[in-house]
């Protein structure tokens, strides 16, 4: 038996396009199903001035293919000594939709990082006045503290003060793994706001371990415990306007990952759509698809939902591929360790 939903094309409100031939490689898996995708700045180096993030948008536009319509929303990565003059311009003249803050090593590419938050008070101040949301990496790095506690922990020591000292700047928790991050933003929403990944969803850290260690499900913030994954899987489908798709897909040669140091990030674009509404689907939640992944993350933006409309489809297998990049090698598609029975039949145009 097959089911069909049609819905308004969503947007993906966290994604890395990474540049040159990589970028070249992902676009398209993005492009062809999301109308508009917030484009990370993690960059070697990031992506830090409205100049640099300019050049970043010209770069992917050249990478979309031809008759397919996307929008990229660029941030600026925040750093001790980000000018906030040129985050208020980059702004208000249409280049920069939002400012990411990675504490210093929380992530990949993160060294540039953010190293005490007194230091970029005065740019975010500047935000605030201008309604310009912060995307934050939520995540303490402190070693002492559990690789599992990170996201918790940085939501007492720094979430909580960074919202009581601006009480009107707008914040999302990107990608949230923790049923205390899901309850903590519900409760300060509308002005806070959080992306959820397909594989937060779908898995949680035994995934990681089963029958060997699995290099393409490790990702960070790490997949917690299953109690997590289930308070994810039920926020998302609530319906909630604070919760919206952001699927995070981070392409990395799959050699960086298959080593004895492997990198962190699940490459899912190709896959995504598919993946999250077999989450729906499995919860019985197809009626409040579209909130979450067409109508609440505009609606947090201040932007307008998309016109035109996608199809998905379930009872199909999807046979995740090898995405070859350039000679440089290839890039493994996300494969849950269910298979993924929906994937996208159609896009149309409004
Ligand atoms: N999520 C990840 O595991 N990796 C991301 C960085 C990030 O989003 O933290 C990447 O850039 O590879
Ligand atoms: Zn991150
Ligand atoms: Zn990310």
């Amino acid at each position: 038996m097959t089911t069909t939903i049609t819905i308004r094309r969503p947007d993906d409100w966290h994604v890395h396009l990474r540049d040159g031939e990589m970028l070249k490689a992902v676009v398209p898996y993005t492009a062809r199903h999301f109308g508009r995708a917030i484009i990370m700045p993690n960059l070697v180096p990031p992506v830090t001035t409205s100049a640099s993030a300019a050049a970043y948008r010209d770069r992917i536009m050249a990478a979309v293919p031809r008759g397919v319509s996307f929008t990229p929303l660029m941030t600026a990565y925040l750093t001790d000594t980000t000018d906030a003059d040129d985050i208020g311009a980059g702004h208000r003249d249409g280049v920069l939709t939002a400012v990411k803050l990675y504490p210093a090593h929380a992530t990949t590419n993160s060294s540039h990082g953010v190293t005490d938050i007194k230091s970029v008070a005065p740019v975010l101040e500047a935000m605030q006045r201008a309604g310009m949301p912060l995307l934050v990496h939520g995540e303490v790095t402190s070693p002492d503290i559990d690789i599992f506690d990170r996201e918790a922990v940085f939501i007492d020591r720094v979430l909580t003060p960074l919202l009581a000292d601006f009480p009107a700047l707008k914040v999302v928790m990107e990608h949230i793994t923790t049923q205390e991050a899901a309850e903590f933003v519900a409760a300060n929403a509308p002005r806070l706001g959080a992306t959820i990944t397909p594989q937060h969803l779908m898995l949680n850290r035994n995934a990681l371990f089963v029958g060997g260690v699995r290099p393409h499900f490790y990702c960070l913030p790490v997949l917690k415990r299953e109690r997590h994954q289930i308070a994810l899987r039920k926020a998302a489908t609530s319906g909630q306007s604070c919760y919206f798709l952001g699927t995070d897909t981070a392409p990395h040669l799959r050699h960086l990952k298959e080593a004895a140091c492997g990198c962190a990030g699940v490459f899912s674009a190709p896959v995504a759509l598919g993946c999250y509404a077999q989450v729906f689907a499995e919860e019985n939640a197809l009626d409040r698809f579209e909130a979450f992944a067409s109508l609440n993350g505009p609606a947090f933006y201040g932007l307008p939902a998309n016109e035109d409309r996608i199809t998905l489809v379930s009872g199909h297998s999807n046979g995740s591929a090898m995405v070859p990049v350039s000679k440089d090698g290839e890039l493994v598609t996300f494969e849950p360790i269910e298979p993924i029975t929906w994937a996208v039949r159609n896009a149309t145009s409004a």
